[in-house]
């Protein structure tokens, strides 16, 4: 983590410091929920180990209760001595607990889901009956495994009721836990209700307990809904890599860490390897069969694709005229596309200025005409413009 971002990378204000928040990748737990997750043994330390190497300050694990084959996986993720903290996530019940807590992780996120649909189609309980059981299993770890750093969410929090939200945070809280969850398990909530949730959860939870988002993307919010739960005072963030998970997914890492470095470059290159998130997006990518899409946050083949003739002039000049964020900071390049028919003289010009020729005034329009013309039914690929300049000259 010893790269620097360019003097002139652009920030936006408000600055939100990138030290306020953490990460907590779920990419070994959301993530195997994903329709194509399925990861191997192996698969799961190569992810850990590339997560660590990025610097993510915790990993997600799934429960154990899924198979014994699970289990021994995260005993072994345990045992490999990452940096990152480990967790396992699992139901707030004591025998998801009792087989959670030998599995040699940092910690635990528990769930409950608090919403009248799941209390009334997933497990039956009401708000009274949820507080009991995580009192029930909140104290049995407190008493048994104190080390261990706990969570309790409320599972599909904003379709949940305010008031038995602020019961079970109050009550969580109050047992001691170091973190409450937010979920927007449906992906419903907007950007202004997660920034109103968030705030009012806060105060009716403890100074020092910290407040987690996990956002799903069903109506393209993920990326909005997990800023303003920080900007609201949210100190940990889900994310997944390329947002793999249940249906559409979750935060992709990429697209939340583009969205935190517009307030805080430095802080993130201080924190994170962020040069290694194509090695993360391409994993991904292999693990589940699946190509990078071509639109991706700061990974994908055109995020950083520049084509028309107005943005190519300044791009010359300053990328930043046309960057909110400088490829370079993530480890990748960007492309200039000047050979179709939204090109303009200037991209001409520079693209002939790279190969050593030089046209004068008159002859530097007609070649950007003729280039436009060309291209009216098909863009021109770089061999094939860098030879037409080349005739141009010598014709
Ligand atoms: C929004 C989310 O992503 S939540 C996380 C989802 N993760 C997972 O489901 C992990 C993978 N799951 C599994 O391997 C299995 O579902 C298991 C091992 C957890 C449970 O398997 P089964 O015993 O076969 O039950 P099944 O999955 O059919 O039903 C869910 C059970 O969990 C119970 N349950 C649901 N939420 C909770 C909760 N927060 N706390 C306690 N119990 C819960 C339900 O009541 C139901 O139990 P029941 O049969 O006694 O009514
Ligand atoms: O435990 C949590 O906070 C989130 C669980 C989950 O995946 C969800 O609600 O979508
Ligand atoms: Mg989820």
């Amino acid at each position: 983590m010893t790269q620097d971002i360019p003097a002139d990378a652009p920030t936006i204000s408000p600055p939100i410091p990138a030290h306020s928040w953490a990460i907590i990748d779920s990419t070994l737990r959301e993530g195997e929920q994903f329709a194509r997750g399925n990861f191997k043994s192996g698969d799961k330390i190569e992810i850990a180990r590339a997560l660590d190497a990025f610097g993510a300050e915790y990993i997600e694990l799934t429960t154990p209760m899924v198979s014994s084959q699970t289990a021994a996986d995260i005993r072994q993720l345990a045992g490999l001595g990452l940096k990152a903290k480990l967790l396992t996530h699992v139901r707030c019940h004591m025998d998801d607990v009792q087989r959670a807590v030998d599995t040699g992780v940092d910690g635990l996120d528990l769930l409950f889901g608090t919403s009248s649909f799941l209390r009334e189609f997933s497990h039956g309980k009401n708000i009274g009956q949820i507080i009991e059981s995580a009192q029930t299993v909140i104290g049995w770890i407190k008493t048994n495994h104190p080390d261990l750093e706990l969570r309790f969410s409320a599972e599909d929090t904003f379709r949940s009721e305010e008031s038995d939200l602020m019961a079970v945070y109050r009550a969580v809280s109050d047992l001691g836990v170091h973190r409450v969850g937010l979920a927007d398990t449906v992906g419903v909530a907007t950007p202004r209700q997660v920034y109103a949730l968030v705030r009012e959860v806060r105060n009716v939870i403890h100074a020092e307990c910290g407040i987690e988002f996990h956002g799903h993307n069903d109506t393209g919010c993920a990326v909005s809904n997990a800023y303003e739960a920080i900007e609201a005072g949210a100190t940990h963030i889900d994310t997944t890599i390329l947002g793999i998970g249940e249906r559409n997914g979750i935060t992709p890492l990429g697209g939340f860490l583009a969205r935190m470095f517009t307030f805080d470059p430095q802080g993130l290159v201080d924190k994170y390897n962020l040069e290694m998130l194509p090695q993360l997006d391409n994993m991904i990518a292999r693990m589940v069969g699946l190509p990078i899409p071509w639109n991706n946050y700061l990974t994908g083949e055109f995020a950083y694709n520049h084509k028309a003739g107005m943005h190519l002039k300044a791009i010359y000049l300053n990328p930043g005229a046309y960057e909110a964020i400088p490829p370079g900071a993530f480890g990748v390049g960007r492309r200039i596309q000047a050979g179709s028919k939204v090109t303009g003289k200037h991209a001409i010009a520079y693209k002939a200025r790279e190969l050593g020729l030089h046209y004068g005034e008159d002859a530097l329009r007609r070649v950007t005409d003729h280039i436009k013309a060309l291209a009216e039914n098909d863009d021109l690929d770089d061999a094939h413009l860098e030879e037409l300049l080349r005739e141009w000259v010598s014709a």
